[in-house]
């Protein structure tokens, strides 16, 4: 039989080995759900990020865990505050776009993944306020001008577009810089990335590994644009299966012949390398058009025709967006001793000695995506509603 949880609370002096205070710098919280109690704390030696144990009250033990999605960095203190599926982190004096994290803990992805690797699994999530607009995915065969057309976009709509830079075991081309076109990585450690999840798709195309980070999809959302993917069908197929909700749209050539000249006038590719980009474009097109998973199907003959069609299908025909949709931040001074959870909405700061333009209310009642990604659609507002408590 295992102990029961202890915990150490908040600012508790600790003896060290010599007698000498020692001022605990972080502290542990312990949340129940279910039949568990998570408790989350201190520093994860190796990597610095935040400890969660698990102690299963049905069984009076601890059990191992694994901890998926991007971990929050080491903090010193926290509120922890539980919903039917997931323990909500509100840090202490947060960062204004590092104030909430989400501890899933029996999510659709937490169960999914305990079938996958057969034991207790607990994933991360960072809140992020506010949602996105969908992602879209933008398939073809290669030299159809998907990239080109992608250029055309970002440049007309630097604000709103953001590109998802994949990673691949290709060698670069000549104009293409690591971190820009591509993470050019070594199998091996691509392999090992895959296998600790931190892929939302990959695939084996053209010869060479190709995939989609969650990092790589989150970081262009975190910096409130539109997120851009130009990956294969194969790809297209597992994003569409995934849980992020995304346009398809592929593109198609307006022959054969056409296809072929474009990717030898490009000069990017080997005789070799050329042949077996047409040999695959065969079955691409086809499983452009006939698989189902493409919203869209967008002939690239004339470039600017097809531009102009594009942007009508995203909504930017003879749309002005304005210059600044600058990200919505907010700085959460939050006293940890006064945190109301009443439905799907935290009162924070409700302590009546503290000034009511310090009042603040977080709504959870829209959340979006979770693990391996962001949490999507929170809403803080300040707020004097929060109904003045007696604590005693
Ligand atoms: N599944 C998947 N496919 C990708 C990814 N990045 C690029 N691709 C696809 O890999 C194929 C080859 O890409 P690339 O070597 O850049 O050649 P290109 O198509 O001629 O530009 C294209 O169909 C891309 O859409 C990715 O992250 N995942
Ligand atoms: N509509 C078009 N007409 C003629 N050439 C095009 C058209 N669209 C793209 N291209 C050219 O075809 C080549 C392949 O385009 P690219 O964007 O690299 O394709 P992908 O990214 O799909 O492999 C490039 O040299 C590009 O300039």
């Amino acid at each position: 039989m295992g102990e029961a949880p202890k915990l150490i609370p908040h600012g508790q002096q600790n003896e060290t080995s010599n007698g000498s205070k020692l001022e605990d710098e972080t502290f542990e919280t312990a949340t129940t759900i279910g039949d568990k109690t998570y408790v989350i704390g201190r520093a994860d030696d190796e990597t610095s990020s935040i400890n969660v144990r698990i102690f299963d009250k049905r069984l009076g033990e601890w059990v191992n865990r694994a901890v998926l999605g991007t971990k929050p960095m080491s903090f010193e203190g926290h509120s922890a505050v539980s919903l039917k599926d997931r323990i909500v982190i509100l840090k202490k004096n947060p960062k204004p776009d590092d104030h909430t994290w989400f501890l899933e803990v029996d999510t659709q992805y937490v169960r999914q993944q305990q079938k996958v690797l057969g034991t207790e699994v607990v994933a991360w999530s960072k809140g992020v306020i506010g949602s996105v607009e969908k992602p879209v995915v933008i398939s073809g065969p290669s030299g159809v001008g998907k990239g080109t057309l992608i250029s055309m976009l970002m440049k007309e709509f630097p604000w709103m577009f953001g590109f998802s830079v994949s990673h691949t075991t290709r060698a670069p081309r000549a104009m293409e810089k690591d971190g820009i076109h591509y993470h050019f990585t070594e199998k091996s450690i691509m392999e090992e990335e895959i296998k600790d999840g931190k892929f939302l798709e990959f695939a084996s195309v053209h010869g060479n590994l190709y995939g989609t980070s969650v990092e790589a999809v989150e970081l262009v959302s975190d910096a409130g644009k539109r997120c851009i993917l130009d990956i294969d069908v194969q790809g297209a197929r597992s994003v569409r299966a995934s849980s992020l909700e995304a346009i398809f749209i592929f593109i198609c050539p307006p022959s054969m012949e056409e296809l072929e000249k474009r990717l030898r006038d490009r000069g990017t590719e080997t005789e070799e390398q050329i042949q077996k980009r047409l040999r695959n474009a065969q079955s691409e097109i086809e499983q452009g058009k006939s698989s189902g998973i493409f919203d869209f199907i967008l002939y690239n003959d004339k470039l600017e025709e097809c531009y102009e069609s594009l942007k009508k299908l995203l909504g930017l025909d003879g749309y002005v967006i304005p210059p600044s949709n600058s990200k919505r931040e907010i700085s959460l001074p939050m006293d940890h001793h006064s945190v109301l959870k009443i439905e799907d909405k935290i009162l924070i700061n409700c302590n009546p000695l503290i000034e009511s333009n310090n009042k603040i209310m977080l709504d959870l009642s829209s959340l979006e995506g979770g693990a391996p990604g962001r949490t999507r659609g929170l809403d803080f507002r300040y707020s004097t509603e929060c109904i003045n408590l007696t604590f005693n």
